[in-house]
């Protein structure tokens, strides 16, 4: 496996792969490797000849205040873990490498439907942040697939329009939602739980599975949809969660609410433990 961190490097392997006709596939990521994101590399692997990772803390997608310095940055672990699954190049890049001028630089718009709920509202300018960086990785890394995790709904959809909007010639996969044994969504940012934290941040999933049967099993659940999700909210709270951002039954494609389970839909929840914002989703697909 190779490791590089500069954009000559990158191309150069990029090269001899396109001339011996192979294809490859691109997972984004911050870094901080857990089974959520391995999972995401074997999907990749079913897909194509080579795999390349990013690893990269993008400070474009940060807002003020948030966590862009304390971000868990593991570089040789990630490596160790990838080069066991057969990864076939990771590109780590400096923040300088990537955006080499100083105080300027073009960005990406996100589909403002899209964009401006949810995730949007609470992190002003996260994905624009986010659509810049992964335009620059696929202009980069020029890949035949890319893969996302569906554990960031929100990201997912964004990134999915950008790709179509601009006709990126890329075929993207979503990854399922890995889970610890206790089904909490694996995120780098569990580590920033304490233990009465971590005992607690299992219910966001057990309250959302419950949510999602209730829709199911309701006759009207537009009727019932106001009762059961502020149900469900008192239910995290009392639970231990100091604070729930959002629980929304949302349109997979475009976000809006739905009211009933006669198109895809997604249930999304946010809750935060102390300072830390735990995401969490289930599709409802409609029944037969
Ligand atoms: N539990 C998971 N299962 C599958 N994919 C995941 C999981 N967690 C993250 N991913 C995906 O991995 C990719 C990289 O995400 P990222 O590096 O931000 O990891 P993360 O664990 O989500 O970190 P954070 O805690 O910052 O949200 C994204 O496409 C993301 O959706
Ligand atoms: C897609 C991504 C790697 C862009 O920085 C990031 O938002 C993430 O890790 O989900
Ligand atoms: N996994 C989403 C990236 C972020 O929170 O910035």
């Amino acid at each position: 496996m190779q490791v590089v961190q500069d954009i000559a490097a990158l191309r150069a392997q990029l090269a001899q792969w396109r001339q011996a006709g192979k294809t490859w596939a691109l997972v984004p990521t911050m870094g901080n490797l857990h089974a959520g994101h391995l999972s995401l590399v074997s999907l990749a692997q079913s897909h194509v000849d080579y795999v390349v990772v990013s690893i990269f803390v993008n400070p474009l997608q940060f807002g003020e205040g948030e966590d862009f310095a304390q971000y868990p940055r593991t570089l040789a672990a990630d490596c160790d873990q990838l080069q066991a699954l057969g990864c076939d190049l990771v590109f780590s890049p400096s923040a300088s490498e990537l955006y080499p001028t100083e105080g300027r630089q073009s960005r990406v718009s996100a589909d403002p439907l899209l964009a401006s709920r949810f995730e949007g509202a609470l992190r002003p300018g996260h994905f624009d942040g986010v659509v810049t960086v992964v335009a620059k990785l696929f202009n980069l890394v020029q890949p035949h697939v890319a893969v996302f995790g569906q554990k960031d709904y929100q990201q997912w959809r964004v990134i999915q329009a950008m790709v179509a909007d601009l006709n990126w010639p890329i075929q993207l996969l979503k990854g399922p939602i890995a889970r610890d044994t206790d089904d909490l969504a694996l995120s780098s940012r569990n580590q920033y739980l304490d233990a009465t934290q971590r005992r607690i941040a299992p219910q966001l999933y057990q309250v959302l599975s419950k949510l999602a049967q209730a829709i199911v099993a309701t006759e009207h659940p537009m009727i019932s949809w106001p009762g059961v999700c502020a149900k469900a909210q008192q239910e995290l709270i009392v639970a231990g969660f100091d604070e729930v951002d959002y629980i929304a039954w949302v349109d997979q494609q475009d976000l809006t609410d739905v009211m009933d389970i006669t198109k895809p839909s997604v249930l999304l929840v946010v809750a935060r433990l102390g300072t830390t914002r735990l995401l969490d989703n289930i599709e409802i697909i409609p029944p037969l």
